[in-house]
């Protein structure tokens, strides 16, 4: 995988990077402070909770739903700032991140952490005076749980910590919908078991290829820990689970036909893309000859999937109700 700083060398990028801000982070651009929010990342995290939103029952007036999807966006990225604050280390060591802003030098760590926590604050006020406390308590919830339970407990100390963690990116819907309708509900709780189980083929494709990065920063992710073959094993049992749990709206009646074929449609390729993993060409200790194409396609086909399930729900729900 490329190294890269979040942005990549879009003619957007080019400008962000040619204004600077002065003081202490001399040498940081705005590029920098935006890349500290991981924004590729948390495009998706966003679109989940917009979609929690758009599912409920009720809407709420435009300008509170901005100020919703505003404060996830707020909340998750702060939560990245968190996350890229205290992993500088660890950052510093991987090819893939060692170019971010505060290992790259360019944002000092105290600078980062104050946006972090500011970041964090305003989002959470935010969220709480225009909507509700709950909204805003599953947000707080989940920026802690990825900046503080994820990022400097679980994700240095067990090869099972991106299936703890994963709980943090799976909140969205849930404060998308509780946002709007106060309260929460059999749907959004499915959503939030579905990015849950979601999260491990996603990442544990995105490890096959980038294991050599985890082992030399030390990182016990699975496939450093148990080794590949046991990691495409866990892919294909995940992608399975994940089918199963996928078509719970429809049985709980909670959507129509289009989700329904939407979901076992992007299932059987899910399935598809992880079986493939499985198979991949490998030497006896489960290493890829193939340079780990199948699990670049298994990544890059998780985020798909994720997107398209969710465009599906909408759709469903919104459009054909
Ligand atoms: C603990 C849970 C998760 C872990 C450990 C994880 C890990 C990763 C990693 C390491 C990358 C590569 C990022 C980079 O190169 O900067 C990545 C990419 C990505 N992740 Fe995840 N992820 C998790 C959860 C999620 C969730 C919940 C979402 C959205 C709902 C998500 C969406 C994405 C997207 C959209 C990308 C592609 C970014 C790009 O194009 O560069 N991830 N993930
Ligand atoms: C609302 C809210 C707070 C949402 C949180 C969203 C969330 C948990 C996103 C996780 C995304 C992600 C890139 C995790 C990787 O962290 P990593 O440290 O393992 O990856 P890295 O090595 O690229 O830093």
């Amino acid at each position: 995988m490329q190294a890269s700083s979040g942005l990549s060398a879009s003619p957007l990028a080019r400008f962000l990077g040619t204004l600077r801000v002065e003081g202490q982070d001399g040498d940081a651009a705005l590029q920098d402070w935006i890349a500290l929010l991981k924004p590729r990342v948390i495009s998706l995290v966003v679109f989940t909770g917009l979609a929690g939103m758009a599912v409920a029952p009720k809407w709420p007036p435009v300008p509170v739903g901005l100020v919703i999807i505003a404060c996830i966006c707020i909340g998750a990225g702060a939560a990245g700032a968190i996350n890229m604050w205290y992993d500088r280390d660890i950052d510093a060591i991987m090819k893939r991140t060692r170019v971010r802003p505060v290992p790259g030098g360019r944002v000092q760590p105290t600078s980062a952490l104050v946006y972090a926590v500011v970041l964090s604050v305003v989002s959470v006020v935010l969220l709480w005076l225009t909507t509700n406390l709950l909204a805003a308590g599953i947000l707080a919830f989940s920026i802690f749980f990825y900046g503080v339970i994820y990022t400097m407990w679980l994700k240095r100390s067990t090869p099972q910590n991106i299936v703890i963690g994963g709980a943090a990116g799976a909140f969205p819907p849930m404060i998308g919908w509780a946002a709007t309708m106060g309260s929460l509900d059999v749907l959004p709780v499915v959503m939030f078991a579905i990015v849950f189980l979601w999260t491990p083929p996603h990442f544990w494709s995105l490890s096959l290829y980038a294991c050599k990065d985890y082992e030399s920063a030390g990182i016990p992710m699975l496939p450093v820990v148990k080794g590949a073959r046991h990691t495409r094993w866990q892919i294909v049992i995940y992608t399975f689970i994940l089918g199963a749990v996928s078509l719970v709206p429809s049985v709980v009646g909670q959507c129509g036909w289009f989700y329904t074929v939407c979901a076992s449609l992007l299932d059987l390729g899910f399935i598809y893309y992880g079986l493939r993993v499985l198979f991949d060409r490998q030497d006896e200790k489960g290493n890829s000859l193939t340079k780990d194409r199948p699990a670049r396609h298994a990544f890059r086909y998780s985020l798909a999937y994720l997107f398209f399930l969710f465009c599906g729900l909408l759709i469903d729900r919104v459009l054909l109700a």
